[in-house]
């Protein structure tokens, strides 16, 4: 593992009863990076994440996260890793500051949640209770929950889905922030027109397998028989079709 290589996941499979949901999947993450996933429903980007956040453990493989096993050493992964609920029901019907404290409570290292709540543009919302906000700013609020342990990697499933333009259009800007702030930060989304734009490299998932990783321009311009976008990249290796196996790095 480099010195640049803030996550290694080497070889790992899940499985669910019969179903293998997690097929030999290797890849790295570089420190800073934003590393995109992208697959069909049901592919096995949920659970990756999952692996990744410590939540699950493969059954075959290791993930090793700034240097951790996340199978032995999973209190220190919480410590460096900022998890993002899917769904913020569970924070519902608290208050957005009251929400912040409540999840900073469990860890050991905090984050200053002022001025968090700052950087986000949270304080005209922060007494408001989670529920009666916008699709956007109960993401914005989510996000903000995954920095209270002042994280090293921000892990995201999806946040982005069901938000209008606009609201996708901010949220990523906070991510892009984060980035320049020193963050690494993991992402699985539908969006290809997002990923393009804004992730370092993306790995696709295809039926629990990493069919490709690599840069978004590299995956498009190695496309056989041309293509000028992400979607079509996704068309060529996510959809279930014969692809090729290839790692980009
Ligand atoms: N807790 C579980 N118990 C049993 N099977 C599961 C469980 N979670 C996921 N699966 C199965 O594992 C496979 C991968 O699911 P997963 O949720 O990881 O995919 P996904 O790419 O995140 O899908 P989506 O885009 O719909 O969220 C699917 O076949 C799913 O039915």
């Amino acid at each position: 593992m480099d010195k640049q290589t803030i996550i290694q996941v080497s070889s790992i499979s899940k499985y669910y009863g019969a179903n293998k949901a997690i097929d030999q999947v290797s890849f790295q993450v570089k420190e800073g990076e934003i590393f995109g996933i992208i697959g069909t429903n049901a592919a096995g980007k949920t659970t990756l994440l999952e692996m990744l956040m410590g939540l699950r453990m493969p059954d075959i493989g290791n993930i090793k996260v700034l240097g951790h096993d996340t199978l032995l050493e999973t209190d220190s992964l919480k410590e460096d890793i900022g998890i993002h609920l899917q769904s913020t029901s569970l924070i519902d019907k608290m208050n957005v500051r009251e929400a912040m404290e409540l999840f900073q409570a469990f860890y050991k290292r905090k984050s200053d949640l002022e001025c968090i709540i700052d950087q986000f543009g949270l304080a005209p919302y922060a007494n408001k209770v989670v529920k009666r906000l916008s699709g956007g700013w109960r993401q914005r609020t989510a996000l903000a929950i995954a920095l209270v342990n002042d994280p090293k990697i921000i892990i995201l499933d999806e946040p982005t889905t069901g938000l209008d333009p606009q609201a996708k259009k901010d949220y990523w800007a906070l991510l892009r922030q984060l980035k320049q702030q020193g963050k690494t930060i993991v992402i699985a989304s539908h969006d290809m027109e997002e990923v393009q734009r804004n992730c370092d490299r993306i790995g696709v998932l295809r039926k629990g397998e990493l069919v490709i990783c690599g840069k978004p321009l590299t995956l498009i311009s190695e496309l056989p028989g041309g293509g000028m976008t992400m979607e079509a990249v996704y068309m060529q290796y996510a959809m279930d079709v014969k692809g090729v196996l290839a790692y980009r790095d």
